[in-house]
This record gives structure tokens, C-alpha cells and sequence, in this order.
């Protein structure tokens, strides 16, 4: 995220040449940045816009790149499971073009006349995105697009509308001069916003084009914004505003049968966990960690989990720390990991002890040295003056052991094991009917009894 005044704005000019550098000196091809600016456009609407919601999407294609842009968008928004259609009147006999329109008539995506297209455009879509004009706009809009625009400037709340580069209709650089042009919800900028960008009001102002090579960054003094991970798009200006009780996702999973799942929950867990590291899910092997303390008063943080079998589940922190402390007076505590991406919750619960010495030692001796000197500078759950103060100490171990010795593992360092008694596999469903499958055992009987609780 990025606040809007460090980024910078182009003009016209500028955004031409920069078009010109890249597929000139810079050896990129049209086809190329294309793909990517669609692409760009595609991944930004899917980020705010899900398929579940806003399936059916209108991409109206105007005659130049822009255009182009959104013949793209559209072919992967197909893919990420939207229904798009096409209105592409002035269509460019060039191959890069004609390519792109077989892509999708392969797809049997549908191409719609502008005399086909329903008046009030909110009865047959729900997103519209506008790839009709792009920075080599210029004077009024000429038929059949003057009036295509008009639809859309009295659209109400749906079809939202989702602008490539530049909001149909509106000067380059001056932006909705004249007023009354159209107000899209979403503006994906390509490569940097143009000036007309600075009159964007919208709640969803995204970049995307993520190939500028710095010499054209440094050329332009462009201030962009960083690209998250492997994101083809990032969010600048304001974050939205949101209305928190309106959140919610309706999940949609495979059915969590009795008969499927594993009679021994460790297996069930081992079976969940590989399948969540399998869809890539960051710190699968983070979990909450809830403990209480003598005066039944619960704390909760997360901790990584670092090993699991059938005698139970490891962590390592600080012993004389909160939880530390906690566990020392209650020793008994609950696990829980939420595997979002999944829609997966897993409870786990029981009883509590220190792994052995030994064990601690390996695993602290295992882990990156600037860790393993952390662990002995944070007198954890403790107050600090300023953070002056962990550095401090940070520099002088690190020098201390320059020299590749061993660091020793501080005395109040190591694992915990958890014992389970009790587990719960939740696996999100429509309605709020999720299906939660419980393992318990009872006194004295090593059989695990499954159960089926309520969502
Ligand atoms: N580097 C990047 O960021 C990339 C951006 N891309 C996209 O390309 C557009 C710019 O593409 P370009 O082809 O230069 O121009 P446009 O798509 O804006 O449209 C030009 C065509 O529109 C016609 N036009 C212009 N004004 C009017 C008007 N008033 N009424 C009707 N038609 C108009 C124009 O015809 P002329 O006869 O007037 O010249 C052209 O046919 C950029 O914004 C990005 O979206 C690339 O895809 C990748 C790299
Ligand atoms: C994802 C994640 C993983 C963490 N893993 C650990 C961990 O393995 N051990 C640990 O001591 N603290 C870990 N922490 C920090 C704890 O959440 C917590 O701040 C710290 O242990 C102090 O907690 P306490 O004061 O309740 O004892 C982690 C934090 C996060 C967000
Ligand atoms: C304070 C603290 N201790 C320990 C850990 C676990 O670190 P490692 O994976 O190096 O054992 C974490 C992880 O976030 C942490 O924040
Ligand atoms: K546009």
C-alpha cells in the first residue's frame, strides 16, 4: 500500500515515450507488455471482485492497445472463472489482434454488438471493464464509443466499472475536466498513473505493469510502489473503506464425511497439514497457542509448531516467558491453526510438559545464528526501554561469535510438548452449516471416539 502523493503522474508525452523506449532500445515487444498490462488488469479485479460475486464481466475493447488490454484481461479472467463477454466494435485487422479474438472465440467467450447490448447494462453484468481509450485519447469520443460511454456515465451502483489506464472519455492529463464523465470504482494504472489519475475518486485505485526496468524509472523519476510477492498488481492511494459487519465469505468446500477421514487424528492432522504445505499456504505450522494462568485468566499468541507425531506437538519459546509462566501454573493449554486458503480450522487440546534438554539443545543449535543469539537477548514477555537496547546487545554477541563458535542455548530456552486429548477438524460449508468433526478419548480407553458437533 501506498499513499498516493509519493507516487508519481505522467503525462501524455511521457507515456508515449516510455511506450516507445520499452518496445525500442529495451527490446519488449507489443504482444508482450500487453499480456502483462491484461494480466495486470485481470489480477486486480480478481483481487477485489470475486468470481463467487461478480461473475459476469463486460470487457468493452476499444480500437487501440487499450483495447487490446482488455481482450487480454478478459481471457484470463476466463480462466480464473469468471464469465466475460466482449463488445469490440472497431475491431484492428492487425494479427496481434485478430490472435487475441480467436484466443477467446476458443474459449467461447461471447461477442456482443453494441446494438445487442442491453440499454441498462446492470441487468446482464456485474463488472464492466473499460479498455475503450487509453493515453492516445484525444478530442471528444466519436460513435459507436460516445455513445457506449454515455451508458455508462448514468450506470448506478452495479455493474461496478473497471478502467484500464485511463477512465474512458476523460482528457489524459486533466481527468474529468468538464465533469458529468464516468466514475469507475476500480482504475488500474499501467506502468504509472497518469495525471488524469489525480482526479480518480474511486475506493479502488490499483498499479499494474510490472516490468519497468529502472534505467526508465530513473529516467522518468518515477516513484512506484513495490510489488507484493509474486503480485502482478498493487493497491495505491487509500486503503477502502470498509463496513466491518458487512464481512463475511461464504465457504464452499468438499463435504468432511465420518467414513473418510483417519481413525487416528494424527494421521487426520498429518493428512490436512501436507495438503495445506501442498497448496502453498504460508507457515502452514503457525498456530494460536492459548494458555491460562493460576488465576484461570487465558492469553493467547501464535508460536510455530515444529514437529508432530503420535507422543504429541512441539514448540520452542522462552520458558520464563508469559506463556512460559503460564504453562508453568496451568499446565495444560489448546492449539488452533486456520488454513484460510482451505477453509480449515483444526483445534487441538491437552495437557502440557517440557521436551528434554537434549532435544532444545539440537533444535536451538539448528536454527540461523542471528536466532539463536535473539533467543539470547530477549528476555521475553520482559519490559524494554527501547528497542536501542536489544540491538545493542544484538551487535555485541554477534561480534562475540564472529569467529563461528558455538553459541550456547540460554537455560530458559526450549520446547514444549502438547499431549492431545482432544482435536477438531472444521471444515468451512455454505450457510454457516460447516462440518466440525470432533476426536475425543475417554478414561482409560486408547480408541479415539468421532464424533459430529453442531457448526
Ligand atoms: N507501457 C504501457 O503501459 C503499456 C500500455 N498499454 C496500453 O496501451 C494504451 C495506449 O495504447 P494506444 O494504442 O497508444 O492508444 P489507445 O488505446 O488510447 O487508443 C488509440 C485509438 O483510439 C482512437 N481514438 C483516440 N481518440 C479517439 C476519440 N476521441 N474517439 C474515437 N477514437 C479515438 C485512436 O484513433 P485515432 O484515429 O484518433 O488516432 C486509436 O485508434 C495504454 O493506455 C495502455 O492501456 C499496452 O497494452 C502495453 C504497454
Ligand atoms: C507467526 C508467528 C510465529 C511465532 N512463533 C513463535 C515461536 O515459535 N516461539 C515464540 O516464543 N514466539 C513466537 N512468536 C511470537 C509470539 O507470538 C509472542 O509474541 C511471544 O512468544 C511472546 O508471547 P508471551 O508474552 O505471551 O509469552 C510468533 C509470532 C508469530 C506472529
Ligand atoms: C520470538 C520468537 N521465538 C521463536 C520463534 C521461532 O523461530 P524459529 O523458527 O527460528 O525456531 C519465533 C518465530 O516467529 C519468534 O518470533
Ligand atoms: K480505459
Amino acid at each position: 500500500m501506498q499513499d498516493s502523493a509519493s507516487v508519481s503522474y505522467l503525462s501524455q508525452r511521457e507515456a508515449a515515450e516510455i511506450d516507445e523506449t520499452l518496445m525500442g532500445p529495451l527490446g519488449f515487444s507489443v504482444d508482450q507488455l500487453m499480456e502483462l498490462a491484461g494480466l495486470s488488469v485481470a489480477t486486480s479485479v480478481a483481487e477485489v471482485y470475486k468470481p463467487s460475486e461478480y461473475s459476469r464481466v463486460l470487457a468493452i475493447c476499444g480500437p487501440g492497445n487499450n483495447g487490446g488490454d482488455g481482450l487480454v484481461a478478459a481471457r484470463h479472467l476466463h480462466h480464473f472463472g469468471y464469465k466475460p463477454s466482449i463488445c469490440y466494435p472497431k475491431r484492428t485487422p492487425k494479427s496481434l489482434y485478430t490472435g487475441l479474438v480467436t484466443q477467446l472465440e476458443s474459449l467461447s467467450v461471447p461477442f456482443v454488438s453494441v446494438d445487442d447490448l442491453p440499454e441498462d447494462l446492470s441487468e446482464d453484468f456485474d463488472v464492466i471493464i473499460d479498455a475503450i481509450f487509453g493515453f492516445s485519447f484525444h478530442g471528444a469520443p466519436r460513435p459507436p464509443f460516445d455513445d457506449i460511454i454515455r451508458r455508462l456515465q448514468t450506470l448506478q451502483k452495479r455493474p461496478v466499472i473497471v478502467s484500464v489506464d485511463i477512465p474512458s472519455g476523460w482528457h489524459v492529463e486533466e481527468g474529468d475536466h468538464e465533469g458529468g464523465g464516468i466514475k469507475p470504482d476500480m482504475l488500474v494504472s499501467l506502468t504509472a498513473p497518469k495525471l488524469c489519475a489525480k482526479s480518480f475518486s474511486g475506493p479502488h485505485h490499483f498499479l499494474g505493469g510490472r516490468f519497468v526496468p529502472p534505467s526508465v524509472a530513473e529516467k522518468y523519476k518515477l516513484e512506484l510502489p513495490s510489488y507484493p510477492g509474486t503480485s502482478m498488481c498493487v493497491r495505491i492511494g487509500k486503503p477502502p473503506k470498509v463496513d466491518i459487519s458487512a464481512m463475511r465469505v461464504n465457504y464452499v468446500s468438499p463435504e468432511l464425511l465420518e467414513d473418510q477421514v483417519e481413525s487416528d487424528p494424527v494421521l487426520q492432522f498429518r493428512k490436512w497439514f501436507d495438503e495445506a504445505v501442498a497448496a502453498g499456504l504460508r507457515e502452514t505450522n503457525a498456530m494460536a497457542l492459548s494458555t491460562t494462568n493460576k488465576d484461570r485468566k487465558p492469553s493467547s499468541r501464535m508460536v510455530l509448531l515444529k514437529g508432530f507425531d503420535e507422543n504429541g506437538f512441539v514448540w520452542f519459546t522462552n520458558y520464563e516467558s508469559k506463556k512460559g509462566s503460564d504453562l508453568s501454573e496451568n499446565p495444560f493449554a489448546a492449539l488452533l491453526f486456520y488454513w484460510e486458503d482451505m477453509n480449515r480450522q483444526v483445534r487441538i487440546e491437552g495437557p502440557v510438559e517440557r521436551i528434554s534438554e537434549e532435544e532444545s539443545e539440537n533444535y536451538y543449535h539448528s536454527r540461523p545464528r542471528g536466532s539463536q543469539i535473539g533467543a539470547i537477548v530477549s528476555k521475553q514477555s520482559s519490559v524494554v526501554p527501547g528497542r536501542h537496547v536489544l540491538y545493542d546487545e544484538y551487535e555485541e554477541l554477534t561480534k562475540k561469535y564472529s569467529d563461528g563458535s558455538v553459541i550456547p542455548k540460554p537455560k530458559n530456552w526450549g520446547g514444549f510438548r502438547l499431549k492431545p486429548n482432544l482435536f477438531e477438524f472444521w471444515q468451512g460449508q455454505p450457510s454457516r452449516l460447516h462440518d466440525r468433526l470432533q476426536y475425543s478419548l475417554q478414561e482409560g480407553n486408547p480408541a479415539w471416539i468421532i464424533r459430529r458437533l453442531a457448526p
